[in-house]
């Protein structure tokens, strides 16, 4: 077994741990803080880097503080629950100025980060697996780079009414127990929930549809089939149980349906932010494209900004909820297109004067980036939740676009993920 060594915390490291560093090699140490002194003990060598288990600090920083949730160190969802939210936000506009700086060479201003009012309590959403556990049904979560479940019996980042409806359907998972229940879906927007069991092939007891839809803040109850073992959280089969298809979500003065399958933002108050943000950054333009629009929030927002805008996703549910979103805002000079982005984007003849992106964290395919070239729009308006491949793809557009504004926002409070939008223009308008 290897021996306890003491390090001196140098700086976060990307995942929100602290990184220390011997013979100029990293240790990643998660659960330390830059400024501690830590006892650690090396876990696992690899040629690069190294990772450790903390296993005492012995000299602390102001920016720790005492963990609310006790399963922080199991479940790993709240990595940084152990630092103070203004340290929190330190932490992401370091990462992301570090991101930016390595992989594009940017060294220019980083507008201060739009912090989270609300740090506890505002996930909108959570996809949980279900077990058994000592005879009781429990959701959780699995702890980091593992399966082993860790049962949550409180979660303080859920928005109130979601996690209130989850304790109690795993209550009631005891008394009506669904066999091959696989993960447990809710959604929760202006204290209206959504409850999706996904489940084998099996039928749910009534009793149990029942009993779920008494819940006060519940409106809208499906089952989904799953029988393969893809990354998909759904299967091919979605049934609808109860009450409403559809969950409505307002932003300002827009209101938007999602189905179970469409993608929203986390964190709808953040979001709106962001949204905000977007519209405020494009220019006046005739063709607007956004890619990767899930049910179209972004194109709503910025509708003053383009005599047409098109947007493009891949999702089908989506994008039937981007259309009607569209008609239901008034909104006749946006339509959605259902497809991959790359293909679609190189599908559009006319002239695009403003792309806004906004992908999943993997970033740009080299595709869609030969795409966003072909097309050369004089302006970019790059949304994205990970900063490490926001750098890269920024850094393959960099001999056609620089950037004008970058500026991050806290929707993950608690998490080390940080959202940034940044403006880019095409190099020769300037
Ligand atoms: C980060 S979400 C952004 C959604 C939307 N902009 C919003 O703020 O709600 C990424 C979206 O891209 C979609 N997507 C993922 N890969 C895609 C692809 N290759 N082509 C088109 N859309 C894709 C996902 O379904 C998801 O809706």
């Amino acid at each position: 077994m290897e021996k306890n060594i003491i390090v001196h915390i140098k700086k976060w490291g990307i995942n929100g741990e602290g990184i220390a560093f011997m013979k100029r090699k990293p240790v990643f140490v998660p659960g330390a803080i830059p400024g501690e002194t830590a006892e650690i003990q090396i876990i696992e060598t690899k040629p690069r880097y190294q990772k450790a288990e903390l296993i005492r600090i012995l000299e602390s920083v102001p920016a720790r503080r005492y963990p609310l949730c006790p399963h922080q160190k199991e479940c790993g969802g709240c990595a940084l629950m152990h630092v103070r939210y203004k340290n929190q936000c330190r932490m992401k506009e370091q990462i992301l100025k570090e991101a930016l700086h390595k992989y594009a060479g940017y060294k220019g201003r980083i507008d201060p980060i739009v912090k989270n009012s609300e740090p506890l309590n505002y996930r909108n959403a959570c996809k949980l697996p279900v077990r058994k556990v000592n005879g009781r049904w429990q959701s959780g979560m699995y702890a980091p780079d593992t399966n082993r479940f860790c049962a949550v019996d409180r979660c303080y980042v859920h928005d109130k009414d979601l996690e209130l409806v989850r304790q109690q359907i795993t209550e009631i998972f005891d008394r009506y127990p669904i066999p091959e229940i696989k993960t447990l879906v809710l959604k929760s927007f202006d204290h209206h929930v959504q409850v999706i069991v996904v489940t084998g092939k099996t039928k749910i007891a009534k009793a149990w549809i029942d009993a779920v839809s008494h819940l006060e803040p519940v409106v809208s109850i499906w089952q989904s089939i799953k029988t393969d073992s893809s990354i998909d959280p759904f299967g091919s089969e979605m049934i609808h149980l109860y009450g409403q298809k559809e969950m409505t979500v307002h932003l300002n003065d827009i209101t938007c349906s999602l189905l179970p399958r469409s993608f929203f933002q986390l964190n709808t108050e953040q979001a709106l932010r962001l949204y905000q943000t977007a519209a405020e950054w494009t220019p006046q333009s005739r063709c607007i494209v956004e890619a990767y629009s899930g049910i179209g929030a972004i194109s709503l927002f910025v509708r003053g900004k383009g005599k047409e805008i098109i947007g493009i996703e891949s999702i089908p549910d989506a994008v039937e909820n981007a259309n009607a979103n569209a008609k239901r805002n008034g909104c006749d000079h946006i339509h959605f297109l259902c497809g991959d982005a790359a293909e679609k984007l190189k599908e559009i003849h006319q002239t695009i004067d403003t792309l806004i992106v906004d992908p999943p964290r993997s970033g740009l395919s080299d595709t869609m980036l030969t795409a966003i070239r072909e097309q050369a729009p004089a302006t970019i308006l790059y949304i994205s939740c990970n900063p490490s491949t926001l750098a890269k793809n920024i850094s393959k557009l960099s001999q056609q676009y620089q950037i004008e504004r970058v500026r991050p926002f806290d929707l993950f409070s608690q998490t080390p993920h940080v959202e940034t939008i940044c403006l880019l223009t095409r190099a020769e308008d300037r």
